[in-house]
């Protein structure tokens, strides 16, 4: 008679981590494999091996495999700005690559409805999601970062004219995708607080928020107007980064400050709310960026600057995970 043991050692192989209860009675086999998270193609793939891996055991007569799915949806972790234009999506996208880079297991929605741009960010221009199931399916980008955008559901400049419900249902479509082991999800947001961000707090409420400033007074203004709608809808701000300050000249190497410096560190303070980093204005970012290579895929100091903040957000939601006991 086949041993438990035994099943589950020729289970291993191609489900790892998903063998539930196993159960022998009268012939019969029963497994339960955990599938959350995965693609119905990959469920079934799995499933199927299974049925193979466990035909003509000694003993067993038939074999009955059971799908579950345990495991909840990722966490999302809000990229958030008051004004365009001052790094976000740049942010979210070398985010999401350096906490991959430390081991996490991160996907990235892009739900910028003005300006999708991840797709480029991550070297996948053009790329098309499929559905299974009627859900998609992440598209893989630089640095394995399984990602979806805006600018996959819609035509360049057509998903500005999304209105509530529209902007709110093709929100939900990238959240609610096949994320398979992905557990948190970076969201680039559109810039301001519309209807995107109300969608975002109303129905997928992410776990916490970090805030993206250049220095200067104005961004910072908006920053601010940024902040307060996150704590009014009671989602906890991660903290604030400061972006493009200190210009490092790529002919000398001297640092100047066009934006100002020290601005958003000081804001945070005052606003009681830590300060995760800064990341100065270095054209090699923007090129980079351009290329579809994050420079967080790097090993230089600016690789490190956005290390350094994705090891505050992976050490802050950790500690959150901590104080809900589990
Ligand atoms: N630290 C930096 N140094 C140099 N260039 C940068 C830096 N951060 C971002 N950029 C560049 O600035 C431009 C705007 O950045 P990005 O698209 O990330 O901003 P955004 O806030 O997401 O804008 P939008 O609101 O339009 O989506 C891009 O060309 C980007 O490459």
């Amino acid at each position: 008679m086949v041993t438990d043991e035994q099943i589950f050692k020729l289970l291993t192989p191609f489900a790892d981590g998903r063998v539930g209860a196993i159960r022998t009675k009268d012939g019969q086999l029963t497994v339960m494999l955990d599938m959350s998270g995965l693609a119905p193609s990959a469920r079934n793939y799995i499933a199927q091996q299974a049925e193979a891996a466990l035909a003509g055991l000694d003993g067993i007569d038939a074999v009955r495999i059971l799908q579950t799915a345990q495991r909840s949806a990722p966490d999302l972790i809000a990229v958030a700005s008051g004004k365009g234009g001052v790094g976000k999506s740049t942010l979210s996208a070398n985010l999401a690559v350096a906490m991959a880079r430390a081991g996490r297991a991160v996907g990235l929605v892009d739900a910028d409805i003005y300006g999708p741009s991840q797709p480029r960010l991550l070297g996948m221009e053009g790329s098309k999601p499929v559905a299974e199931e009627k859900k998609m399916l992440p598209v893989i980008g630089a640095g394995g970062i399984p990602f979806l955008s805006m600018g996959q559901l819609a035509k360049p400049g057509q998903a500005i004219a999304w209105r509530g419900p529209m902007a709110g249902n093709a929100l939900t479509q990238l959240v609610d995708a096949h994320w398979g082991s992905v557990r948190e999800l970076i969201v680039d947001l559109p810039p301001g607080t519309g209807d995107i961000q109300l969608s975002m707090v109303q129905k997928h409420k992410p776990i916490g928020a970090v805030i993206i400033s250049t220095p200067q007074d104005l961004a910072l203004i908006d920053a601010a107007r940024a902040i307060s709608f996150f704590d009014q809808a009671k989602v906890p701000i991660i903290g604030v980064v400061e972006n493009m300050s200190g210009y490092i000249c790529p002919n000398c190497g001297d640092v100047s400050n066009p934006f100002g410096a020290g601005g958003a560190e000081a804001a945070a303070k005052e606003l009681n709310l830590p300060f995760l980093g800064r990341i100065p204005l270095d054209i090699a970012i923007r090129h980079a960026s351009d290329d579809g290579v994050p420079p967080a895929l790097g090993d230089g100091p600016i690789a490190k600057a956005y290390a350094d903040i994705a090891a505050k957000v992976a050490d802050w939601a950790d500690q959150r995970t901590a104080n809900m006991g589990g």
